[in-house]
């Protein structure tokens, strides 16, 4: 096994390109906003008695519980918000992600190749002293991409919903205190993952990799929604609400199975590394597979056998593996499993080993079931220490011996199946989770040897004579008991199998 690392023209090319992890934008209702419930009536936004609204919300309001592996819990240190009763039934008017673009905005950046449908989940009230913890989304099933967040324009501050990759934290959604005022009505931000803090948050794009929605540049009216949309296995949190209650809408992003053509290729500097490589002699000589560790996670139903496809991988990992198959490579997906990110350092004391067992038995894992073991020897925890910046086990675990090589990427997100396991800070999602869990995957690109390349030169021919048959071209050699004999093809067009001694090389 080979680790192409970062000096490597492979792997540079692939972590010079920066990965969409969210967007924001603002947008103004195209109606008085309501929610109108299931079958009580509508509860009215009216921006004139904001204490009002809140009140009617309250009244059909419940605390907001949170999901700890199996079970679903409420503590206010973790999560203190209410919600809607009705919230799955419940309609927002005035908005509507598709009708306003948002939709078509989102899938832009984290959806290029497959449309997505928007289904509202919840209708959330922050309190002051409001808050929820460090947390991802629990899937709703497999096909859940991200979540978008409406937030209502209730006067209130604090309460900023912030994303964390890596080791940066960036505010996506920030309290209506003023900064909507001199926002352009539908301009949408595009947050990167590289993107600098300074900008972050800002409505400042980065240069030329951010699209601004064409249309108009009003100065946002105090009534204009801002919303924000993520990968929901990107990590948010919501600060504590300081003042006024923070009233937001959240959907479920999902893929919808309709494709869509992607706007720009993204993949396109990793593409033309590659076909650069597979035109040279260094990679895989002698054939082989590569092995890209991805970035997001795929979602995969506990305990089904089949694993995930191409169409799982999200965001800049399904571009690279279309990059691939561009090159008209065959391209697959392998489940694997990677250490907790190097700059969440894990408590060794909480790694729970019998839960990690369970969740490696788990059928979709079939083939890890020997890092059980490994876990249990202790080198799992030794390399989660280690703190390694490549901050993935991917390079130690993923690979066969020989005829594989692993791509080393910066910023492969690597985390554990399971993180739950290993999470020292703990893993909270809205509900408890019993059916899908969170995967690692890495791409598995098949490398043709040279020869299948085409890049092997043909041995130069080699000419032999003999006495009788005359001059010939040598079409290969036999060992028959201890003499060696020659097949050739002489020049009367005749192919003979003669012994080595009766034939003189020209
Ligand atoms: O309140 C928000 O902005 C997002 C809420 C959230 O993270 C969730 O419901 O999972
Ligand atoms: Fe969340």
């Amino acid at each position: 096994m080979i680790r192409l690392t970062a000096d490597s023209p492979l792997s540079a090319a692939l972590d010079a390109i920066s990965e969409p992890l969210a967007c924001s934008g603002v947008c103004a209702p195209d109606a008085p906003l309501a929610l109108v419930l299931a079958d009580d009536g509508e509860l009215v936004v009216d921006l004139a008695d904001p204490d009002g609204t809140v009140e009617r919300l309250l009244a059909h309001a419940e605390p907001a519980p949170f999901g700890d592996h199996e079970r679903t819990h409420f503590d206010p240190a973790v999560r203190r918000a209410l919600r809607l009763r009705d919230r799955g039934r419940v309609r927002l008017r005035g908005f509507d992600p598709a009708r306003h673009g948002v939709l078509a905005e989102v899938e832009a950046l984290l959806s290029p190749r497959e449309r997505l449908v928007a289904a509202l989940t919840d209708v959330q009230i922050y309190p002051p002293g409001g808050h929820f913890v460090r947390h991802r989304d629990t899937p709703r099933d497999g096909d859940m991409l991200g979540t978008l967040v409406v937030l209502l324009p209730l006067p209130h501050s604090g309460g900023d919903l912030t994303i964390r990759e890596g080791d940066v934290t960036r505010a996506i959604l920030r309290d209506s205190s003023g900064a909507a005022s001199d926002a352009p009505i539908r301009e949408v931000v595009h947050v990167f993952e590289d993107m600098p803090e300074e900008t972050a948050g800002s409505r400042e794009v980065r240069g030329g990799e951010a699209r601004t929605v064409p249309g108009d540049s009003r100065e946002a009216p105090p009534g204009a929604l801002r919303w924000a949309a993520f990968f929901a296995d990107v990590e948010h949190a919501i600060d504590v609400v300081r003042d006024g209650h923070r009233v937001v809408v959240t959907y479920a992003l999902s893929r919808s199975g309709a494709p869509r053509e992607p706007t720009d290729d993204r993949a396109a500097p990793f593409r033309e590394a590659l076909a650069r490589e597979l035109a040279g002699r260094e990679l895989l000589p002698n054939g082989g597979v590569l092995l890209l560790p991805c970035t997001r996670r795929v979602i995969v139903p506990r305990g089904s056998n089949a694993g995930p496809a191409l169409r799982d991988l999200r965001g800049l990992d399904r571009e690279l593996a279309e990059a691939g198959r561009a090159l008209g490579l065959e391209v697959r997906v392998r489940q694997c499993v990677a250490a907790s990110e190097a700059d969440a350092p894990v408590d060794l004391a909480a790694v729970d080993l019998a839960r990690l067992r369970e969740a490696l038995a788990e059928p979709s894992l079939a083939g890890l079931g020997e890092l059980v073991t490994f876990a249990e020897e202790g080198h799992v925890l030794e390399y989660l220490a280690g703190g390694d910046a490549v901050s993935s086990l991917a390079p130690l675990l993923l690979a066969r011996d020989g005829d594989e090589s692993v791509l080393v990427r910066a910023r492969a997100r690597a985390t554990l199946i399971h993180e739950a396991c290993f999470s020292a800070d703990g893993y909270f999602g809205n509900e408890h989770y019993d059916a899908w869990l969170h995967a690692l995957v890495a791409v598995e690109m098949v490398i043709p040897s040279l020869a299948a390349r085409g890049l092997v030169e043909p041995e130069p021919a080699r000419r032999v004579r003999h006495a009788k048959f005359g001059d010939g071209t040598v079409v290969s050699e036999q060992r028959s008991d201890d003499n060696l004999m020659l097949v050739v093809r002489f020049d009367d067009g005749q192919e003979r199998r003669l012994l080595r001694r009766f034939l003189v090389d020209l």
